[in-house]
């Protein structure tokens, strides 16, 4: 089984696009006829370049606008189509794309359209070439696989076959199970694509919303299913026109594309382990424990006030490691390092970003096994300078550039606080903080999706639809991803002067800006964190107000919320989800503090407006900027 992605859904030029693309690991490319005709290279000398990057041209596309035209328009198309096959010829390209067409002066009707393929198939064949045709979702007369598959099951030549495209499928909601009747020698060509759930015009969702498998709302893994049920080995290629995409880097897109690719297909040969699937064997995702801890760098003369915050939030410092300045802070099942280190790699993290969160600890089922996946799943792994007393823990390349470090139940957690550090046994209840409840994670715009597609793909793991939170400086786009105990969310932005904004500015690039910590009994919480003297975020009168009218609470209970600066959210099942939150510290990074009743399943989305408000308040009082 081959594997292909479409010129179209990498930005720059083919020059930029190709090295990325065969470095990525793709088997070849969909040319799109315009990055041909962009290039002042020749057919030929396209042809080599493609080459020459180890990639072959699977697909010339698009041709449009062919079948069931009046005369003249009919032999114009012809003619047109066979300048096209001279250019295939040069380029090496052995397979057009032609897609349903849009035009005004199509007649339609499934022979007429059956006899114009049979036609094209002739002049393709008399070269040595092949033809697929496409149902393009909104097309005049064809716009679904089932009537294109009866078009080319009646144009019955070899040289014609179906194209089929997850996006024209799934976007307009049409059952995949008929695709497992066609015969897999009569699809030539399978396009894959996701997108959001966003209700819009077919078009305008399709040329500028399609995102990677895994990364969008559509169940590619169901539609693929149904193709590989068919017997189908041909090539499986990316077509993602995505306005993101085309501005960002090449190297990354095609990355993703890769993993979400191996993703795929892996999902598939999961759900129906009957199916030949053409990938070497790694291990299932794994839904992940919880985060076993968080490590910052920062340097000697920031590490009082981290300590100070760390303090008051209700943690003692409970070791120290055994060759290393790092402080080892705990309460409840939570552990926070600090390291002061000034060298390796939690130096350079803190040179680079300031005080940050250089390391988190997540564990899981089988380290090993989830190492083994993120590997085939393309991901970086980190190379930490271990020395000799100390536990070598699987490590790989997380948001920023930070190291996820993958722990399990055996032998290294068992071990790590007793060999790494000189933690005594005890317990520190502190303010009464359990775990950590959430992570979350800011970064630039054009990350979410790519770091939402990390998550997803390594993990057991469902990520949330796309939600915007608004600041009052901009719109914030957040998801959250959910796998087991471990919950992360990620937010970014373009507007430079929100919260989030400033911090990925701040911090010169993505970093942890918030940590939220579990409690069992919020109240008791608040008032113990009072006490250790907690900076709590005051919310104002207008929020507790519309919190009574919004969910009808007692007055009295709408009262004590608010003395104790709690933020209050219910879902539609009544399950309850109180929130506390600390100042953002100058550098942005924050800690809430938060209790979930009754299986509420989100973070306090109707909340994060008036929270994000009432901390720029906080940050420049007198309505000028902090700096
Ligand atoms: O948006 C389009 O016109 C277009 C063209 C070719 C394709 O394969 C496709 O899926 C869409
Ligand atoms: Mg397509």
């Amino acid at each position: 089984m081959k594997t292909s992605i479409a010129t179209v859904s990498i930005s720059g030029t083919l020059r930029e696009k190709l090295p990325a693309i065969a470095a990525a690991g793709f088997d070849g490319i969909e040319i799109f006829e315009q990055d041909f005709i962009t290039s002042d290279l020749s057919p030929r000398e396209v042809g080599q370049m493609v080459r020459d990057h180890g990639l072959i041209i699977s697909l010339f596309q698009p041709f449009r606008d062919f079948e069931t035209l009046p005369e003249p328009l009919r032999s114009r198309a012809l003619a047109r189509a066979e300048r096209k096959f001279d250019l295939m010829a040069e380029l090496g390209a052995p397979l057009m794309l032609v897609c349903s067409s849009v035009h005004p002066a199509a007649l339609g009707g499934i022979d007429r359209a059956a006899d114009d393929l049979r036609a094209l198939g002739d002049l393709a064949a008399s070269r040595g070439l092949r033809l697929g045709y496409e149902a393009l979702a909104w097309g005049r007369h064809v716009s679904d696989h089932r009537d294109a598959w009866e078009i080319v099951r009646r144009a019955d030549h070899p040289a014609v076959g179906l194209i089929l495209d997850s996006f024209h499928t799934l976007g307009r909601g049409i059952e995949t199970d008929s695709i497992r009747s066609i015969p897999g020698d009569r699809i030539f060509f399978v396009q894959l694509a996701d997108a959001p759930a966003i209700p819009m015009d077919l078009l305008y969702w399709s040329r500028h919303f399609r995102n990677m498998p895994g990364e969008g709302d559509l169940d590619v893994t169901r539609f693929l299913r149904s193709v590989l049920a068919t017997g189908y080995d041909g090539t499986l290629s990316l077509e993602i026109f995505n306005d993101q995409f085309r501005q960002g880097l090449p190297m990354g897109v095609a990355r993703d594309g890769y993993r979400s690719l191996v993703a795929a297909l892996d999902a598939v040969r999961r759900a129906e382990p009957t199916l030949a699937v053409d990938l070497p064997a790694f291990p299932p995702p794994a839904a992940a424990d919880g985060v076993e801890f968080v490590e910052f760098a920062t340097a000697p003369d920031e590490a009082a006030a981290l300590a100070a915050a760390l303090a008051q939030a209700g943690f003692t410092r409970a070791g120290h490691h055994v060759s290393k300045p790092v402080d080892l802070w705990r309460q409840g099942g939570i552990n926070i390092l600090v390291n002061t280190s000034a060298e390796g790699f939690a130096h350079a993290a803190y040179l680079s970003h300031g005080t940050t969160v250089a390391e988190i600890a997540i564990r899981v089922p089988d380290a090993a096994a989830c190492f083994t996946r993120a590997r085939a799943l393309g991901a970086q792994v980190h190379e930490a300078a271990v020395e000799a007393t100390e536990l070598t823990i699987p490590a790989i390349r997380g948001v920023g550039g930070s190291m996820l470090r993958l722990l399990d139940a055996g032998e290294n957690l068992g071990r790590i606080w007793d060999i790494d550090f000189d933690a005594g046994p005890g317990a520190f209840a502190g303010a009464g903080l359990t775990r950590i409840d959430h992570i979350a994670q800011t970064m630039g715009p054009d990350e979410i999706l790519s770091w939402s597609l990390f998550y997803g793909t390594l993990l057991d793991a469902a990520p949330a639809p796309l939600v915007d939170v608004a600041d009052p400086d901009g719109l914030v786009k957040s998801r959250a991803i959910r796998s087991g105990g471990l919950r992360v969310t990620l937010n970014g932005t373009s507007a430079h002067r929100t919260l989030a904004g400033r911090f990925h500015q701040d911090s010169f690039g993505a970093a942890v800006q918030h940590l939220a910590f579990a409690t069992d009994d919020i109240f008791a919480s608040a008032a113990r964190l009072a006490d250790l003297g907690f900076d709590a975020l005051p919310m104002g009168d207008n929020y507790y107000d519309d919190l009574l009218a919004r969910h009808g609470l007692d007055p009295t209970f709408a009262a004590r919320l608010k003395a104790a600066h709690v933020l209050y959210d219910r879902d539609e099942a009544g399950g309850e989800f109180f929130q506390l939150y600390g100042n953002a510290r100058p550098d942005g990074l924050f800690f809430e503090v938060c209790e979930r009743r009754g299986g509420y399943d989100g973070y306090g989305a109707p909340n994060a407006p008036f929270r994000i408000a009432a901390q720029k308040r906080r940050l420049r009082p007198y309505g000028m900027p902090a700096r």
